[in-house]
């Protein structure tokens, strides 16, 4: 097959501020020099005056929740869950899930995300559905038995099915883990099996962890361990875990978290909109944890924003510590790039701009109020100013998923018709 070639022109890289061009030759970045010539180059994109970012990696999300959107606000997570969400989940198929992963793929692009982890239910039509959309995802079952054996038994059917027939797929863009829900959802005997699984398959964990306090309560109840201690007590953790919320936690959970290397998903804008509590994330930091960010599904969020995330994540620590300079713009700019990219085990190949790296990677129209005039640090404009309708363009494993703010591979008033019939007739099982 012929090589296509990429060029982008005159750029302004995120994290320096020089002004570089940078050759994609197929999937990965090949160059990136002052100048660099045009002379058999398939595309030139003139990026002159725009931001290049590594696209955002987003590590945790539930891509067909963008379903369910503004469907129970203003909830805690215990009734939000039990008297919400998981009724109207209860109706979900095969069909309703592929198109709310093709919806959540639409903003991801638009947004500039390139890279997901997703835990959800008929994963395999969320495959289907990001395969279409071109971006990057590792996927996971939501592994829930509320011990019981047969259902147990069913979910490990599922995640690993998934693994068999989806990881790899779509040109090595989508990865399996897998995905027990919770310490209050999946039994013991489900945790423990999924670190003998995990290493079998050479995987990694998505898990929710320690997200209210009401979790913390009722297994210290029921065990006497808080949920760091009694997931290292199975044997659960691991570098390869990525723990999604994280926001109660004592000293010694902290250690824990530090001593196996597990990654944090930070999800700050659902733990405010839950009422959940604020994660010491300035804390994880000092102690050298990864921190990546997630936004959660678009039920608690309300939507799968990164850079609004960042900006959250930034404001909400300063406001905690009453220290304005915790998470300043380009450490939450990482969390959102090369940490997520690390907490997925794929900082070889994403995450930032580097010659051998995959062409992940987007750029942001700084023409336009918010964005001018440019602050002397670019990171600033990005996570402090910067919104959604600045994305311009965003690139994928070296393909054009968004340029000029028009998707390329996906027809999104399709996307969003389908999507309105599908969460009426879920209501209307309900
Ligand atoms: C996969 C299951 O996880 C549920 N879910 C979505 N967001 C959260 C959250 O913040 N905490 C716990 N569980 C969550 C989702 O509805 C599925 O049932
Ligand atoms: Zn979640």
């Amino acid at each position: 097959m012929a090589e296509s070639t990429i060029l982008i022109k005159d750029a302004k890289l995120v994290f320096t501020g020089e002004t570089k061009s940078v050759l994609i030759k197929d999937e990965i970045i090949a160059e990136i020099d002052d100048v660099i010539s045009e002379e058999n180059v398939d595309k030139v994109i003139d990026a002159k005056g725009m931001i290049l970012s590594p696209g955002f990696v987003n590590t945790h999300t539930h891509l067909s929740m963008s379903l369910f959107r503004g469907l129970a606000d203003d909830y805690d997570l215990d009734s939000w869950l039990n008297d919400y969400i998981w009724p109207i989940e209860a109706n979900l198929n095969e069909n309703y899930c592929y198109i709310g992963a093709l919806l959540a793929a639409v903003e991801l692009i638009k947004s500039g995300t390139t890279t997901f982890s997703d835990m959800y239910f008929y994963m395999e039509d969320v495959a289907r559905a990001i395969d279409e959309a071109g971006i990057r995802g590792v996927l996971s079952y939501g592994m829930i038995d509320f011990a019981d054996a047969e259902k147990r038994e069913n979910e490990f059917r599922e995640n690993i099915s998934l693994y068999e027939n989806c990881n790899g797929m779509s040109d090595g863009k989508i990865k399996v883990f897998f995905g027990p829900h919770s310490p209050y959802t999946a039994s013991k005997e489900l945790l423990e099996r999924v670190r003998q699984e995990a290493n079998k398959y050479n995987t990694g964990i998505h898990i929710h962890v320690g997200e209210t306090q009401k979790e913390v309560d009722d297994l210290v109840e029921s065990t006497g361990m808080r949920p760091f201690e009694y997931l290292e007590s199975l044997g659960l953790l691991g570098p390869d875990v990525v723990a999604a919320h994280a926001v109660w936690l004592s000293d010694n959970e902290i250690d824990i978290i530090k001593k196996y290397d597990v990654k944090i998903s930070h999800n700050p804008c659902s733990n405010m909109k839950l009422a959940s509590g604020i994660s010491p994330v300035a804390k994880l930091l000092e102690n050298g944890i990864c921190v990546s960010l997630g936004t959660d599904g678009a039920s608690s969020n309300n939507n799968l924003d990164l850079l609004e995330e960042m900006k959250f994540a930034s404001l909400l620590q300063k406001v905690d510590t009453l220290n304005p300079l915790v998470l300043p713009a380009c450490e939450v700019l990482k969390m959102a790039t090369i940490n997520g990219a690390k907490a997925l085990g794929l900082e070889d190949e994403i995450g930032s701009i580097e010659v051998g790296k995959k062409a992940d990677l987007i750029l942001l129209d700084t023409n336009s109020v918010n964005m001018t005039p440019d602050s002397s640090d670019l990171c600033s404009n990005v996570v402090y100013s910067a919104n959604g309708s600045n994305v311009d363009t965003t690139i994928c494993n070296g393909k054009i998923l968004m340029e000029n703010k028009k998707l390329t591979t996906l027809d999104e008033e399709e996307i969003y018709k389908k999507a309105r019939i599908a969460i009426k007739e879920l209501k209307e099982m309900n």
